[in-house]
């Protein structure tokens, strides 16, 4: 258990001030900054948003817009937040996946600015959360920033998450499949969140809606966002994804599935994959560090097959991994200060290694029993 120097860790929890999702929700931005009397906000727009959604901010005034370069960088913070400084900007507005709205955060809050924050994929919980991952100009992962605050509004627009490639909202599926175990080992060990306190009951009941509305919602969604269609299990999804994930992992605790993506990030061949399809396998081999139960394993690997997450090495790229190579994951997995010592028990590389090979095997077998290409292993004499 950790504490503090007057005693056991307080419980913290932390949301956006408001969380809007539908069918063509951007058109309520108007109304939500005028909510926040802003009259001269920058909207920093992902390279995307002129194609999917240009004409819908057109009506805008007062508003100064910038273009996002792609990487949330020490330099591209310091551009936007120049940019904003010149026009007199009173809110910033991220429009675009999870590396604008890190961006616009790492902007709007040392500046003591409202934050609106629009996501226009569903393939990770940035949106909702007070952090922002920040990168190289190369792409490394430089440097966590927490600001304390979370953005003042989310809005969601059903219709342009739906426009997007599937992949992503089943990676986002994949990210979210971890937040219930996570926030059940962080409970378990009243570790320190990223809001800097214990995990509190309802960050875990939000973690645990957001497993059980993946498995009853997650194939039906995909299968309808495939086809373009809007249906209540697609938004029930995209709000899993989105402000489940988001408020369950922010306030509810990391734990071993992010340590092992983390490993997993150190080969190359990880790299063609997105975060939440690297975060599904973390899950499959915690689940197998924390030896838990077979049904559970199998519901995990069984709804991975289903939506289209990886299950074994080879979905990733690693069918040539040496052993090396996985135990150089394993090692980066167990680094000082990784979220894998939230665990109700001690981890040693050597044992998160042997939970990556057991879960490569449990999910290799289960995907060939799907495809009926399972044969009885035949025994070693
Ligand atoms: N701050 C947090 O709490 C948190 C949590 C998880 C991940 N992250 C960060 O989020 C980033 C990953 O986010 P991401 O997966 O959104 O990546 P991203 O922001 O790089 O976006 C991926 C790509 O999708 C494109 N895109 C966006 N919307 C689209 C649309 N509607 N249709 C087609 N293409 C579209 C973007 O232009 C980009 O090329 C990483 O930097 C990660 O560290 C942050
Ligand atoms: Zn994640």
């Amino acid at each position: 258990m950790q504490s503090d120097a007057s005693g056991p860790l307080a419980t913290v929890f932390a949301a956006p001030g408001r969380y809007i999702q539908g069918r063509g929700a951007i058109g309520r931005l108007g109304e939500v900054l005028e909510q926040l009397k802003s009259e001269k906000p920058l909207i920093l727009r992902d390279p995307i948003v002129e194609k999917i959604m240009g004409e819908a901010l057109e009506g805008l005034s007062g508003a100064t817009h910038v273009g996002f370069n792609g990487e949330c960088s020490p330099g591209e913070i310091d551009r936007v937040a120049g940019e904003a400084r010149e026009a007199g900007a009173d809110a910033i507005v991220g429009i675009g996946g999870g590396k604008t709205l890190d961006t616009a955060k790492a902007v709007a809050h040392p500046a003591g600015l409202p934050l609106v924050s629009v996501p226009t994929i569903a393939s990770t919980d940035a949106p909702t959360s007070a952090v922002s991952v920040v990168y190289t100009e190369e792409g490394e992962v430089l440097e966590y920033r927490l600001f304390g605050r979370n953005p003042d509004a989310v809005i969601v627009d059903t219709e342009v998450i739906v426009g997007a490639p599937v992949r992503f909202l089943v990676a986002g599926m994949g990210d979210g499949l971890s937040t219930y175990f996570e926030a059940d080992a962080s409970s378990r060990t009243r570790a320190k969140t990223l809001v800097a306190g214990a995990p509190t009951q309802a960050a875990l009941a939000i973690a645990r809606l957001c497993y059980d509305t993946l498995l009853e919602h997650g194939l039906a969604a995909r299968l309808a966002a495939e086809r373009g269609a809007i249906t209540p299990s697609v938004e029930k999804i995209i709000e899993a994804n989105t402000l489940l994930s988001g408020l369950g992992f922010e306030s509810g605790g990391l734990a071993a599935a992010h340590s092992i993506h983390n490993g997993l990030t150190v080969l190359e061949e990880t790299h063609q994959f997105w975060h939440g399809e690297k975060v599904a396998f973390g899950v499959i081999a915690m689940l197998m560090l924390e030896d838990r139960p077979f049904d559970v394993v199998a519901e995990v690997v069984d709804f991975c097959l289903e939506v289209g997450l990886p299950v074994a090495l080879d979905d990733l790229g690693l069918e040539n991994a040496s052993d090396e190579d996985l135990r150089r994951a394993a090692e980066v997995a167990c680094a000082e200060g990784e979220t894998i010592y939230n665990e109700p028990f001690d981890v040693y590389p050597r044992t998160v290694l042997d939970a990556i090979l057991a879960a490569d095997a449990f999910g290799r077998q289960r995907r060939a029993v799907l495809t009926g290409e399972a044969e009885l292993p035949a025994v070693a004499g």
